[in-house]
């Protein structure tokens, strides 16, 4: 990571030669953390680990230093080669976001897209339309691996400091003063997108909201700033340690009074099937769309739904899961390409681990 970081700065500062110095170290050591808090809510202290100085990265956030450094030549080749490939319904709103921001009339959008309907695409479109324009446009996600796949993304507990506690909290804020390097972006970035917002608890985009009144001394929603939330929303809500159902429900976004604000915009056309042509992909797709919104029928006594026969291949037990996703591992255990266009996902790291050991065990060599 910290390899990753000093890559960067190379390039910004068009010096190959820079070294490593202790503000690369303090910079992975804040990402390293944000993936802590994203995936266990913990902080390095808390995991026995020294813990970052992110006062350091306060006065100098990183949307304002890209915005200096940004190459606006290329991102408006960017926009122009692919807008005219956006399809309608990602096209309609394209436009809605661009024109609030030429309005300058803010508000609150949700982008309901289920997976692979473009909602990246379209995302990433609409901040290199904004920053070719030499405007800051912040991006943020709240998981750590969506904040990756944005331009510039960072997770929202980290862009935004956002309490670790934030759902015992009763009236929240983002840690930040109105004029730190991120209360400077918060008043004067032309868009804030929250990606995978439904994983997002209530009072986190109620401490937003309460942020950017106070920063940009306005009582409106959002003090008038433009959010664009996006995200399925079929897909799982906010996990609260020890909550029951219920507790999850009322934690949702939906339950805040900000989301009657909301404006929605809507992507349906799953892209990977339009653009393969797969009929396979489309039903896969479809049968997907099904189970999320509930069209599967449950049986009673186990509250569980029977997958369709053709959803998938099955495999019976893990070691055929494993054979299947890698077979002949020990001979292709040090094959990195090889390696690199497989997985096996698990719901639980119990399982990730019991499943590692196995795979471990069939490899040749000392412990
Ligand atoms: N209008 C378009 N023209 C050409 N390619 C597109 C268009 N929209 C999306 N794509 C491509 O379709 C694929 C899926 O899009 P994308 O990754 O943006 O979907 P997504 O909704 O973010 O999916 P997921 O949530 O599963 O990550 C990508 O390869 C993307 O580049």
């Amino acid at each position: 990571m910290a390899d990753d970081i000093l890559n960067r700065v190379r390039r910004l500062r068009q010096d190959p030669e820079l070294a490593f110095v202790p503000e690369i170290y303090n910079e992975a050591l804040v990402s390293i953390e944000d993936l802590c808090l994203a995936i266990a809510n913990k902080s390095l202290v808390q995991l026995g680990m020294h813990a970052p100085d992110r006062s350091a990265l306060d006065t100098q956030d990183r949307d304002l230093v890209r915005g200096s450094d940004l190459d606006v030549g290329a991102l408006a080749e960017f926009v122009e080669t692919n807008v005219p490939l956006l399809l309608p319904e990602q096209l309609t709103a394209y436009k809605t976001i661009m024109s609030a921001i030429a309005n300058r009339t803010g508000g609150l959008f949700f982008l309901d897209a289920p997976g692979g309907t473009g909602k990246t695409f379209l995302i990433s479109l609409i901040l290199a339309t904004i920053r070719s324009r030499k405007h800051i446009a912040s991006a943020i996600a709240s998981s750590g691996i969506a904040a990756a796949l944005l331009d510039g993304g960072r997770t929202a507990h980290s862009a935004l400091k956002l309490p670790l506690n934030v759902q015992t909290i009763e009236m929240p804020t983002c840690n930040l003063t109105k004029n730190s390097g991120m209360g400077t972006v918060l008043r004067t970035c032309r868009i804030i997108i929250w990606d995978e917002c439904k994983m997002a608890h209530k009072k986190s985009l109620e401490a937003l909201d309460r942020s950017l009144r106070d920063f940009r001394d306005c009582q409106v929603p959002f003090g008038g700033a433009l959010i664009m939330l996006s995200g399925d929303s079929r897909q799982t809500l906010p996990v609260i340690p020890r909550g029951t159902r219920a507790d999850e429900i009322n934690a949702c976004l939906k339950q805040s009074t900000l989301w009657r604000h909301v404006q929605k915009l809507t992507l349906t056309t799953n892209m990977r099937v339009q653009l393969r042509h797969d009929t396979t992909a489309a039903r896969f797709a479809a049968q997907l769309l099904d189970i999320s919104s509930g069209r599967m029928p449950i049986d009673r006594s186990s509250q569980s739904i029977t997958l369709p026969s053709d959803f998938c291949t099955m495999c019976s037990t893990k070691e055929r899961l494993i054979q299947s996703v890698l077979p002949d591992i020990e001979r292709n255990f040090r094959n990195r390409q090889w390696l690199s266009k497989r997985a096996i996902l698990a719901a639980k790291s119990y399982d990730v681990n019991a499943m590692n050991l196995s795979i471990k065990n069939t490899i040749p060599g000392e412990a």
